[in-house]
């Protein structure tokens, strides 16, 4: 794949070189490109570590990107090279150019994808750095650079769309440059710059994206015939929503080149329903799922047992207890469980396990406060999820080890607790008590929320005495009853 010259202007920078960001952003960047004059090309920097610069480069920026899934009602499966790279600069290395891009009269926008961990401050990051700790200190440093050399030209400055799965990512990001300016001790006049000539976007992004084909990548690769070791897989489906000002639709020409992505007022409804349904399904089909045995999501969903537990988990939990259009929500909902049966994509149930009790807290804990707020009941299939967590905790599918990914503290935890349960040290109804009522890992006492601890306790003593593939064939014909 060596030897194309990328031929657009550099006119963003981009943090993060995954997977994500790749099938999403650079490939939308291509569209608007070839489609509607976009006219600019990418630089990527890898936010910690040497990430896949260096192998970036060896490819000229290029990759091959499979969208795989249904486009206007139809099943397409199709590969492209995404060309829209010029180039990677390793920071650890080059950070010289790092500093020449922030000269460039061309560059305009900055864009981020670096995990829900990578908008942080930190009070070791120094501007004398090179690179600076983290993401924000990175980029503060970029823009001060940048300041001065246009002498604070009101016009040189940059608009920021950060990507990450947090909210209000724009203003979040905004605060933590603002904290190291502070801590730097940089002058007025660049506080004022930031404010008046740079723009601080919240987004939110949808698209799933499973990245390197594991399973079929050499399958891929005789059918190219070459190598290509940054090849990702991804649906078709993606949506990209932009909190921003009017102005920014001239310079972002998402419309003219048909993009299903948009520059809006308030994305607060987007995230939501994208949150809680989507991401939320996710998170609470993974231990009920994959401790039944399935593997994927598609799996999941097509099961008769446990797609029937999904589906009214949705429909009569995670959408009743939204404050949005039902009918609306439905039809989000009706797209997403079409995509989840993508039948081209396996996406590992694996792959959504990394730090599934804050992933269960951001994205269904909301959920289930309001469905009992709303229903004066639990809602049952969340907490048979929730029971289902704390047993997938015990890191046990039958005689296989579950590998856990969560933070040290979480795993010592369970694994304490669960081997009193075990050796009979501790009641079950004891142990959820002690782990719902943890408010550092809920933000509230779970434990409060009536008749949860001891509906908790009662789907563990099934799962401890039956297993749990039994127990969601009994819960399961109870809830459809
Ligand atoms: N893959 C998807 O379907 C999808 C869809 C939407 C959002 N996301 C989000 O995108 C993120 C990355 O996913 P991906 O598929 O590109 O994964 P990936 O493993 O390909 O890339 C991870 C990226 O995050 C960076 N990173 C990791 N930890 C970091 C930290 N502590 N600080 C700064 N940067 C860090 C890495 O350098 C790399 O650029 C995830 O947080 C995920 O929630 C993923
Ligand atoms: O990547 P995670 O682990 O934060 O979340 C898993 C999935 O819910 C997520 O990646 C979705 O596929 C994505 O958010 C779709 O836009």
């Amino acid at each position: 794949m060596a030897g194309v010259t990328n031929r657009y202007p550099e006119k963003v920078l981009q943090f993060g070189e995954g997977n994500f960001l790749r099938a999403f952003a650079d490939w939308q960047i291509q569209e608007m490109n070839e489609k509607a004059g976009f006219n600019g090309s990418v630089v990527v920097v890898q936010p910690r570590g040497s990430g896949k610069i260096e192998r970036l480069n060896h490819q000229d920026g290029l990759f091959t990107l499979y969208l795989q899934g249904t486009k206007e009602g139809q099943e397409v499966n199709e590969h492209l090279v995404v060309d829209s790279i010029s180039r990677g600069i390793n920071l650890d290395q080059d950070y010289d150019q790092y500093l020449q891009l922030a000269e460039s009269e061309e560059l305009r926008f900055v864009i981020s994808n670096t995990t829900e961990a990578g908008i942080r401050f930190n009070e070791n990051a120094r501007l004398e750095d090179r690179p600076q700790e983290g993401f924000p200190a990175k980029l503060t440093a970029f823009l001060y650079h940048r300041f001065q050399a246009f002498s604070g030209d009101s016009s040189k400055g940059c608009v920021m769309i950060p990507c990450e799965l947090i909210e209000n990512n724009g203003p979040e990001l905004k605060k933590v440059v603002l904290q190291y300016a502070e801590h730097w001790n940089l002058e007025q006049g660049f506080v004022e710059w930031l404010h008046e000539a740079n723009t601080f976007c919240s987004s939110l992004v949808d698209r799933i994206v499973p990245g390197y084909p594991k399973d079929s990548g050499d399958e891929k690769e005789a059918e190219l015939g070459y190598r290509d070791e940054l090849m990702v897989v991804s649906e078709q489906y993606y949506l990209f929503v932009i909190e921003g000002p009017e102005w920014l639709k001239n310079e972002l020409p998402f419309e003219k080149a048909g993009l299903n992505s948009f520059i809006v007022d308030d994305l607060t409804a987007y995230r939501e329903r994208k949150v809680r349904i989507l991401n939320g399904a996710h998170t609470a089909m993974l231990p009920v799922c994959y401790l039944y045995g399935l593997d994927t999501v598609s799996q999941s969903v097509n099961d008769e047992v446990t797609g029937a537990f999904i589906k009214e988990m949705i429909a009569e939990e995670m959408i009743p207890a939204m404050k949005y259009s039902e009918e609306e929500m439905k039809a989000y909902a009706q797209d997403v469980l079409e995509r989840f049966r993508n039948p081209y994509i396996h996406h590992f149930l694996s792959s959504l396990a990394l730090n599934a009790i804050s992933k269960f807290n951001a994205r269904n804990v909301p959920t289930l406060v309001d469905y009992v707020e709303k229903k004066q009941k639990l809602p049952q299939r969340l907490t048979f999820s929730l029971s289902a967590l704390l047993y997938f905790y015990k890191g046990k599918r039958g005689e296989e080890d579950i590998p856990l990914d969560d933070s040290s503290e979480i795993i010592e935890e369970f694994k304490e607790l669960w081997q009193k349960v075990d050796s009979k040290e501790l009641q079950l109804t004891a142990f959820v008590q002690d782990i719902l009522s943890k408010e550092q890992w809920w933000g509230r006492d779970l434990s409060s929320i009536s008749g949860l601890t001891t509906a908790v306790a009662e789907h563990l003593k099934v799962f401890e005495d039956k297993g749990i593939k039994a127990a969601v064939l009994e819960v399961n014909a109870a809830f459809t009853k």
